[in-house]
């Protein structure tokens, strides 16, 4: 660790904390935030029976079910952790690349890496030896709801118990920190790709209609709400893609009310592990929460509506943090930054 921290200070400030998420990877470079915010996608073209790197990131997700035979679109992490490994490299290697440009003098940096609290040693392994082979000379982990509470601004280094509760694409993270610890964590693998997938097994369910990810996604964001809108309908949502019966394309109108039953099962699993957590933390943290309240990060906090659910749910205060989406990212880079957080900081 003190190596680390010596490391610091000689390479300034090409030192970087990243945020590999199962949708988005952050980087954040010491002493200027956050410089890279790209979907973790990355595109393999085969010719002739040899795969190469064809797009990473905002390119790549471009393509994602558009692309021909010979091109795929991957993500590499699935569920919060690694399912690929080399192609997860590949993107680390390019996003750090991306970050240090032509400058070849800060080719070996110090790096940060955000993992989800439920990653086993050899997953944690994995992401640490990606970053090494990536060109990192040092690798360090922070698990990702310590990061999020960082990030957020919660008093995790105090003696008070607090609650965050980070929904990620593939994980929701469900914590109660105190003293630089995770007093308990639980991770549910639920997060906004199964809200996507519940909107799109929505609308082939009810309409025959089939449409991609893609669109699914577009819907939540733009559309999606936690509860039934108060006048029992809400908005109207056009939403385009193929008839399943005769196989040609579709127009449809649903509104906010039906994608609110059909994130009910999601919503549900995070509501469920949020209880969870709370049947498990010991009684003078939970005194501490009743007071403090719990605190959502994470895209999934932007579904509208979630946060007053959540709260008629548990009866406990719950606020959104500011940029729920750079919460981890933020924390990561604080966490490599700020002495004070230095027993957050894991080597494997
Ligand atoms: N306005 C929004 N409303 C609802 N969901 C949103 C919104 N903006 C982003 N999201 C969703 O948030 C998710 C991504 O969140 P985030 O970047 O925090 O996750 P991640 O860190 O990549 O994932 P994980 O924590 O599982 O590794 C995606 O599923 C995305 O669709």
């Amino acid at each position: 660790m003190s190596s680390f921290f010596s490391n610091l200070f000689k390479f300034g400030s090409q030192n970087m904390a990243i945020d590999l998420g199962t949708a988005n990877t952050l980087v954040y470079v010491q002493d200027r935030g956050i410089v890279l915010n790209e979907p973790s996608v990355v595109a393999i073209e085969t010719i002739n029976g040899v795969k190469r790197v064809k797009a990473v990131g905002d390119d790549a997700k471009l393509m994602m079910g558009k692309t021909p035979d010979n091109i795929e679109a991957i993500r590499p992490l699935r569920d919060g952790v690694i399912a690929d490994i080399e192609i997860a490299e590949e993107m680390i290697k390019h996003f750090i690349k991306k970050v240090h440009g032509r400058n070849t003098m800060f080719r070996y940096p110090e790096i940060v890496i955000c993992v989800p609290s439920g990653s086993t040693s050899v997953e944690k392994r994995a992401i640490r030896d990606a970053a090494s082979n990536a060109g990192a000379s040092d690798v360090f982990l922070i698990l990702e709801p310590m990061a999020a509470a960082i990030g957020a601004d919660m008093p995790v280094t105090e003696p008070v118990g607090s609650m965050v509760v980070d929904i990620g694409g593939g994980t929701t993270e469900v914590a109660v920190l105190s003293l630089r610890g995770l007093a308990y964590t639980t991770s549910v693998r639920t997060g906004g790709d199964k809200m996507d997938e519940a909107i799109v097994s929505y609308v082939r369910r009810h309409h025959n209609l089939l449409i991609g990810d893609a669109t699914a996604e577009r819907i939540k964001k733009d559309y999606g709400v936690a509860t039934v809108p108060e006048d029992g309908v809400g908005e109207s949502i056009i939403i385009k893609g193929r008839d399943l019966v005769n196989g040609v394309p579709k127009e449809i109108t649903i509104n906010q009310a039906h994608i609110a039953e059909a994130l009910s099962e999601p919503i549900g699993a995070i509501v469920e592990g949020v209880r969870i957590a709370l049947e498990n933390t010991a009684p003078e943290l939970a005194a501490d929460i009743v007071d403090q309240g719990i605190v959502l990060t994470g895209g999934g906090a932007l579904i509208r509506g979630l946060d007053d659910h959540i709260k008629e749910e548990t009866g406990l205060p719950v606020s959104i943090a500011e940029d729920p989406l750079t919460c981890v990212a933020v924390g990561t880079g604080k966490a490599m930054e700020d002495p004070i957080y230095r027993g957050v900081l894991m080597t494997a």
